[in-house]
Formats: structure tokens, C-alpha cells, sequence
């Protein structure tokens, strides 16, 4: 076991497709230059700790503990079993079982505004230990994010995969290089994490933050193989806004699937509208373009399928009044929107875009300006 590791992980933006990629549509993604950075060391007591200070928990649990879990979950549910698979299978039972320990042991602070969070958060790191960690291993996980959580910047993945990777690295399953190899390990166990704090996610945000640069991602249907572009990323100045408003992707997909109930005619027309203006947005991308009308059409769309929000479309708005083009990005429902800025170095762009940042923090919002397509996991 080696000494003090350290592992981070981007962030990302979906420019096209989110939800529309969960049914088998193509989506692009981009990784963000905003770190979640997990540090592992092992401790000198019998216990395992994990500290996520941006969701405020802080746990330690002894072996016993972990035994008494390790039983339930049962003999096949460790790292030589699982890691054969190339999907690795997480059965309900087993997440059933991990959530009743969350649950009966109280590891989540009484009456907690972020019980949601802390609970999803707190089952993916239990998941991803037991099964990788075969012995009890006496280790502290400490995890800081740049990455507002919850917010469509793909924090559940950046934690996943930086977690991943510096699980895998401490108990020697890769090398501190990231080779490719190891990339596609800890891309198949993020995607294993991603499972316990969404449900059935598409893959596309493990893969994005797990290679870094900028992805064409589609989900293979009938438990066929995902198929993924990378492409050479051509550099995307954008201002990611943030609306302050929680909410959880899990929740605004369920919100989808009850349109689906509700109106199918009305759903797969969006889904299929939304799939055709990736396609096209797919082409221009491979010839080094981004295309801002198709980025405003996409965030009506995505209005359509109810998952934008007052001050999203407020965002968007601000940002159509000073000729710039935006989108909601990620799950929606609050969060993140992105507007994208077209390379010009004009006095008079300069002075649009400084009116619009006026503008935004004026009406409360919090921005980066930012370059899109920074690299993936890495080991520090
Ligand atoms: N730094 C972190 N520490 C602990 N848990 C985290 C951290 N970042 C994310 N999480 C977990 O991931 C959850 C957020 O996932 P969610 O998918 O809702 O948002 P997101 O990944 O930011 O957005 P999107 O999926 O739209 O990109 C949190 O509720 C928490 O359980
Ligand atoms: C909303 C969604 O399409 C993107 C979340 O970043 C969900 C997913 O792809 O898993």
C-alpha cells in the first residue's frame, strides 16, 4: 500500500443532448477546468473515515462495522467478481442493503438539509469500498470540490472518478500513470458509482470527466456497447452561470419519464427533434465549429420537455438581449446554464460581453468565464 495519494477529476458541460442521451440519442460533452480533488491516506486505527466537506459529512466506521456490511452484501459482491464484467452489475438487492446500513447506522447528520445528498454520497463511497477493497483497509478519504454540487456540472461524476482512481491506486489495482487501461477501469467503476446517486445514467459524464476533452457519446440500446468520439476539441469560451437553485438529476429525470407517461407523442417528438439538432451540431464540431443558433434551439427543447427553470430562462434571456446564445446544461431544473462566447477580440464584443456579466451579477448570478476541454483524471 503506498503513503498519501491524491487524484482529481474535471467537471463537465453537456453543449447538446442531455436527457435525449439516456434514450439512446447522441449527446457532446466537454470537460471543465473545475477539480474534485480526493486525498487518500491510510490511518493507523482500525476504521474508515470519508470526509465530503462540501456536503458536510463526516463519517468514520470501524472493521466490525464494515464486516457486518461485508457479509450482507455477500461473497460475490467484491472487486475480483465485479471487475470481470465489462458493464460491472449492481443488483437493487445489494443497494438495498447498503442503504439500510446508511439508514440504521445514522450516518447522516439528524434533520439535515442535505440528508438527499449526503445519503447518495455516502452509499456510492460504501459501494465502491467494499467492493474494491476486499480486507477491511484502515484509510481516510478526504474529498474538496471546485464544483458547485448538484448543479449540471457533472460533480457526481468528477467524485466518482477521482474517488475511483484513488481507491484503485492505493490497493495497487493501477499504476499512478493513468495508462489507458487504468482510464477504462476507473471510467467502468465511476459508471458503477454514478449507478447508486442516479439510477440509470447514461455514461456519458464518467466518460467525460474520466478522458477529459471533449466527447460525442451515444448509448448503445439493447445492452450493446456505447459508442464515443473523441474530438479534437476546438477551444469554447463560455461563461457557465450558476442559478443557485438545487435540485437533484435523479429527481428531473423521474420528471421526464412522467411526461413520457403522460403525452408519448409529445415526448419522443422532442426526444427525436433533439436528437436530429445533435446530429447537425455533431457535424460542425468535427469541423472545429459551434454552432450558437442550434445552442438557443436546444435549450427551447429542453423548455418543452419541462426541465428548465424561471431563472434559467432568465439567463438565457439576459444573454439573447446582449447577442450571445445559451443553454441550460446537465439535468436542468436549476443549476448550471452555459452561454457560449464566439471568438472575437472586437472592442465592441468586449463591451457586450463585460454589460452582460454586469448584467448577471446584477440580477444575483454566479459565473466563471471559462475555456472548455481541460483534461481528464489524473493522479497529482
Ligand atoms: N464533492 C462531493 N462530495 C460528496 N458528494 C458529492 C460531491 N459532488 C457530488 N456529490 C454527490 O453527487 C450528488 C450530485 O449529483 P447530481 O447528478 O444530482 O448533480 P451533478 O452531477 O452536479 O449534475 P449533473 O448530473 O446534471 O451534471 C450529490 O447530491 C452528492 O450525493
Ligand atoms: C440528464 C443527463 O442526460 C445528463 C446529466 O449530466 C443524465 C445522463 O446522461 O445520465
Amino acid at each position: 500500500m503506498s503513503g498519501k495519494i491524491t487524484v482529481s477529476a474535471p467537471g463537465k458541460v453537456i453543449l447538446h443532448g442531455e436527457h435525449a442521451v439516456v434514450h439512446f440519442k447522441k449527446a457532446i460533452a466537454v470537460s471543465v477546468g473545475l477539480y474534485t480533488t480526493v486525498e487518500v491516506q491510510p490511518l493507523n486505527s482500525d476504521r474508515v473515515t470519508f470526509q465530503f466537506p462540501a456536503i458536510a459529512l463526516d463519517v468514520s466506521l470501524s472493521f466490525d462495522h464494515i464486516r457486518e456490511l461485508q457479509a450482507s452484501v455477500g461473497i460475490d459482491y467484491r472487486y475480483s467478481r465485479l471487475d470481470a464484467h465489462k458493464k460491472i452489475p449492481l443488483e437493487p438487492a445489494s443497494v438495498a442493503v447498503i442503504q439500510d446500513f446508511v439508514k440504521t447506522m445514522n450516518l447522516i447528520p439528524p434533520s439535515s438539509e442535505a440528508a438527499g445528498a449526503q445519503a447518495k454520497a455516502a452509499e456510492a463511497f460504501l459501494g465502491l469500498y467494499l467492493a474494491i477493497f476486499e480486507e477491511p483497509t484502515a484509510l481516510l478519504f478526504n474529498c474538496q470540490t471546485e464544483l458547485p454540487v448538484g448543479a449540471g456540472l457533472g460533480s457526481s461524476a468528477s467524485f466518482a472518478a477521482s474517488l475511483v482512481g484513488g481507491m484503485l491506486q492505493i490497493s495497487g489495482k493501477i499504476s499512478e500513470d493513468f495508462s489507458l487501461g487504468d482510464l477504462e477501469k476507473i471510467n467502468r467503476w465511476a459508471f458503477f458509482s454514478e449507478k447508486f446517486v442516479h439510477g440509470s445514467p447514461s455514461g456519458i459524464d464518467n466518460h467525460v470527466t474520466t478522458y477529459g476533452g471533449a466527447v460525442v457519446f451515444q448509448r448503445g440500446e439493447g445492452g450493446k456497447e456505447e459508442t464515443t468520439e473523441n474530438i479534437i476539441c476546438p477551444e469554447i469560451r463560455a461563461l457557465l452561470v450558476n442559478t443557485k437553485v438545487a435540485r437533484s438529476t435523479s429527481a428531473i429525470i423521474q420528471k421526464t419519464n412522467q411526461l413520457r407517461q403522460e403525452n408519448l407523442e409529445k415526448w419522443q417528438k422532442i426526444m427525436d427533434d433533439i436528437g436530429t439538432l445533435v446530429e447537425q451540431a455533431v457535424e460542425g464540431f468535427r469541423k472545429n465549429s459551434v454552432q450558437a443558433e442550434l445552442i438557443q434551439k436546444n435549450h427551447e427543447l429542453l423548455q418543452q420537455l419541462g426541465v428548465s427553470h424561471p431563472a434559467l430562462d432568465k439567463i438565457i434571456d439576459l444573454a439573447q438581449l446582449f447577442g450571445y446564445s445559451g443553454k441550460l446544461t446537465g439535468a436542468g431544473g436549476g443549476g448550471c446554464a452555459f452561454i457560449y462566447i464566439p471568438d472575437s477580440t472586437s472592442q465592441k464584443s468586449e463591451e457586450s460581453l463585460n454589460s452582460l456579466k454586469n448584467s448577471l451579477t446584477e440580477a444575483g448570478f454566479l459565473f466563471w468565464d471559462t475555456k472548455l476541454g481541460s483534461r481528464g483524471v489524473r493522479s497529482l
